[in-house]
């Protein structure tokens, strides 16, 4: 039996997420923690990290960048595994998640569908291959998130990176007057409606186009990714972890 913690219980992943681990015998949901009340809920809930009476195998963190301070201190104090899913981090911040996995077993992904992690894998290929293409990112998402661009937008923006050093991220080009370079890439946020989640990169080349395109059709995939990293987590010594290594 794994017995889970959800930070963020109340949100609309969190809700997702807690009703998966409910459904599933191998699962114990040990309870949530959300600053919001909500009635009805078949589980124990806190208000904060630090007010947890009970021990769990591990936590998993779909809430809001502000609640990383609590969220670590708990996970820090009771060496309990971490998954973070949360997006919207800054640098800060990050440094921050990247410390505590020196001393307990930390997964981070800003995406837990196993596509989009395909997605990145291509994207990388890519553009190792087509060179001198123009590469841009496109992000669609409902009109309740809180954070732009994607944390999935920024993550296949640091990958290509990795092989395409020089090159810039470039969000928005509002009020800008001059053309395009050759070492910038291109991220645009679209918000409306109920959209689960797109990423879409184009590569545009002279007189021929290349668009490789992830589309969620629910929330269920990240829920169930993450109880996926959660499972693969608990078997981990201290160390930073995401999908790579999960997949690898
Ligand atoms: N890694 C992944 O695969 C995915 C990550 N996400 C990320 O998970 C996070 C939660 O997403 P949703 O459930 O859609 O959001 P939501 O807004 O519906 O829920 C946020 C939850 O965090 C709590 N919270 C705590 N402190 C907060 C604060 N200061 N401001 C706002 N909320 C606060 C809320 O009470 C609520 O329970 C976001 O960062 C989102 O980008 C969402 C889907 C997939
Ligand atoms: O807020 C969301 O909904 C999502 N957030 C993640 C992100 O910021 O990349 C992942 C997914 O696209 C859904």
């Amino acid at each position: 039996m794994l017995k889970i913690i959800v930070n963020g219980c109340n949100g609309k992943m969190g809700s997702v997420l807690t009703k998966c681990i409910l459904s599933e015998d191998d699962l114990e949901l040990v309870c949530g923690v959300s600053p919001d009340d909500k009635i009805n809920v078949k589980y124990k809930t806190y208000q904060k990290m630090n007010y947890i009476n009970e021990n769990a195998d591990v936590i998993i963190d779909f809430s809001h960048h502000s609640t990383l301070d609590d969220v670590l201190s708990f996970a820090l104090k009771t060496k309990t595994p971490l998954v973070i899913a949360t997006t919207g981090y800054n640098q800060d911040e990050l440094n921050k998640i990247y410390d505590a996995s020196k001393k307990i077993p930390i997964f981070h992904s800003s995406n837990m569908s196993l596509g989009v992690n395909v997605l990145v894998k291509l994207v990388k290929e890519a553009a190792n291959m087509l060179d001198g293409f123009d590469i841009e990112i496109i992000e669609k998402h409902h009109n309740k998130k809180v954070d732009a661009p994607s944390g999935t937008a920024v993550m296949i923006a640091n990958s290509i990176k990795e092989i395409l050093p020089k090159i810039e991220n470039n969000y928005g080009r509002y009020g800008r007057e001059a053309k395009r370079t050759e070492n910038e890439v291109g991220i645009h946020a679209i918000r409306g409606g109920t959209i689960v989640g797109e990423h879409n990169v184009i590569f545009a080349g002279h007189d021929e186009v290349i668009e490789i395109k992830h589309s969620a059709q629910s929330k269920d995939i990240f829920a169930k990714g993450s109880i996926a990293a959660a499972k693969y987590l608990v078997n981990q010594i201290e160390g930073y972890y995401n999908m790579n290594n999960m997949l690898s």
